[in-house]
């Protein structure tokens, strides 16, 4: 492909003493593709994740956002060049409510200081993060506490909270965690109808290999820090390297990735 990709990895490299959790990961995405990692604990998958979004400084290498480096930039600062990460900012209140958690989100979105000398609830905030609730379908939860509403709501909260400062691209810590079985696909139906609407590139940690398969285009599975597969779904999850490291003996490609822990 000649376009620009969206976020590059060159000969990415992190230690920590002598654990190698990153080992020479070249990935390139571009916009558009919605791409799965996948990999056992302690694959190097949170590692990846944390230094493309700044929170950790690779050992070696080079990364790209947009066709410009963004090594050695505060992690606040890429997200205002356009990447988002679902838990940043939601954390941040839980004794708010769901409506202010999201105009927090939007505030910081907007301004490089937020300030708390300046009015968090203007008619045009509240419109949007309304208007952006009811794009998830929660928008009957906005006077609701945060931490009061059930596990997949909150979820829809988090990643809401993520896109309402428009990003071009989404990275998501296993989106259906601890959320109910009868609940994920619904969950993820609805988070990637938004995020096809809206046009993001989404790169998401997932341990539900039956999510993978369903919501990917393209899987990236790592595996002692290294990259060993990068591909379509059907080819990844039957790659015989995968079976045995990554998803394990049994589970046909649709298993779990890992004990639960
Ligand atoms: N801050 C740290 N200090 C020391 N070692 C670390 C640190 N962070 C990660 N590691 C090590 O780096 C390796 C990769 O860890 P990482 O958290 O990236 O794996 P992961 O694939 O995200 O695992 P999980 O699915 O359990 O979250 C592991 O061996 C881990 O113990």
């Amino acid at each position: 492909m000649s376009q620009t990709p969206i976020l590059e990895s060159r000969s990415l490299h992190r230690t920590f003493g002598a654990v190698v959790a990153a080992k020479d990961i070249n990935v390139a995405i571009h916009a558009g593709e919605v791409v799965g990692v996948i990999g056992s604990n302690g694959a190097g998958k949170t590692t990846f994740i944390n230094m493309v979004t700044g929170f950790l400084p690779p050992s070696a290498g080079e990364i790209m956002f947009n066709g410009r480096s963004i090594l050695g930039l505060a992690p606040r600062k890429i997200t205002r060049m356009g990447m988002a990460r679902s838990f940043q900012v939601a954390q941040l209140f839980p004794e708010l409510t769901v409506l202010d958690n999201m105009l927090v989100a939007l505030s910081i979105a907007e301004s490089p200081l937020p300030s708390f000398l300046r009015p968090l609830r203007t008619p045009e905030r509240v419109e949007k993060a309304e208007a952006t609730l009811k794009e998830f379908g929660v928008a009957a939860f906005r006077d609701h506490q945060v931490t009061a509403v059930p596990q997949g709501t909150r979820k829809l909260v988090d990643i809401a909270m993520a896109l309402i400062a428009n990003p071009k691209m989404l990275l998501l810590d296993e989106p259906t965690s601890g959320v109910a079985v009868e609940e994920k696909f619904p969950l993820m139906d609805s988070v990637m109808e938004v995020v096809r609407r809206h046009g993001v590139t989404v790169l998401f940690v997932e341990h539900d290999m039956e999510i993978v398969a369903r919501y990917v285009s393209r899987i990236l599975a790592f595996y002692a820090g290294e990259v060993i597969a990068d591909g379509p779904p059907d080819q990844v999850l039957d790659d015989a390297k995968v079976r045995e490291l990554v998803v394990g003996h049994g589970h046909g490609g649709h298993g779990r990735a890992r004990r639960s822990s």
